[in-house]
């Protein structure tokens, strides 16, 4: 994953920090993208299917990969969490969070199996006309790193219309503020998992975000979700 190196990171943190999210644009190449979409109908790949429309999650479906994840997916896993971690532990320190991530994703990974957070999250989507992912956050047990990242597998306008991903803020005694991220095939969206501080007059406070996708209008899309902690 020496692609990450051309990214410019400081610019990248300071996006996470003032509006808690950024994009890696280009990420994958349209081959790749379309390489991992395209297990979608294998479930030798995947430990489990969740159709959304039955846990009023909205409307699509997705599936958790398995352990050993395939290679693309685990070496941008293991890639993308050193590049967080000092985020996460910015983030925690202004918070008054005790918890301190290391610096490997392996060491992470060991203490949510410490835990009982054991089953592998990463996990591929897949929307068609009409379908749509309500705003959500992807908790899966006590043990929670604060970014994950989703790729766009699917290219705007040519594979599928609608479909936006997008976030919302939750500050206190504050409206929901929303955000549209913009993305092309290929492209990842790092963002805040469900929490994250903002500098007010009297030190940092807490804001909550939510994300989730509006509807596709017509076509089909696929993501690629990575979240850092394993579930319960
Ligand atoms: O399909 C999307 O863009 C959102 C996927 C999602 O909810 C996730 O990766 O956690
Ligand atoms: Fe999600």
């Amino acid at each position: 994953m020496s692609r990450l190196d051309a990214y410019d990171w400081p610019l990248l943190s300071n996006d996470l920090n003032n509006q808690g999210s950024t994009v890696l644009q280009g990420l994958l190449t349209a081959d790749e993208c379309a390489r991992i979409s395209g297990m979608y109908p294998d479930e030798s790949h995947f430990r489990s299917h969740v159709i959304m429309a039955r846990h009023g999650f909205g409307r699509g479906e997705y599936r958790y990969f398995r352990y050993p994840l395939p290679d693309l997916v685990q070496a941008m896993r293991t890639a993308l969490y050193p590049r967080l971690a000092p985020i996460a532990n910015n983030w925690n320190a202004r918070l008054g969070r005790e918890r301190h991530y290391p610096a490997a994703h392996a060491d992470y990974l060991a203490q949510c199996h410490a835990a009982d957070q054991k089953r592998p999250t990463p996990l591929l989507l897949q929307y068609g006309p009409g379908d749509y992912n309500c705003l959500h956050q992807d908790l899966y047990g006590d043990l929670v790193f604060p970014l994950q990242v989703a790729v766009l597998l699917s290219e705007p306008g040519r594979d599928f219309t609608g479909g936006e991903f997008v976030l919302t803020e939750q500050r206190p005694r504050m409206q929901s503020r929303v955000e549209v991220v913009p993305l092309r095939q290929g492209d990842a969206v790092i963002f805040a998992v469900n929490e994250r501080p903002v500098q007010g007059t009297r030190g940092p406070y807490r804001v909550a975000l939510r994300h989730g996708v509006s509807r596709v209008r017509s076509g089909h899309r696929h993501t690629l979700g990575i979240i850092f902690h394993d579930a319960r």
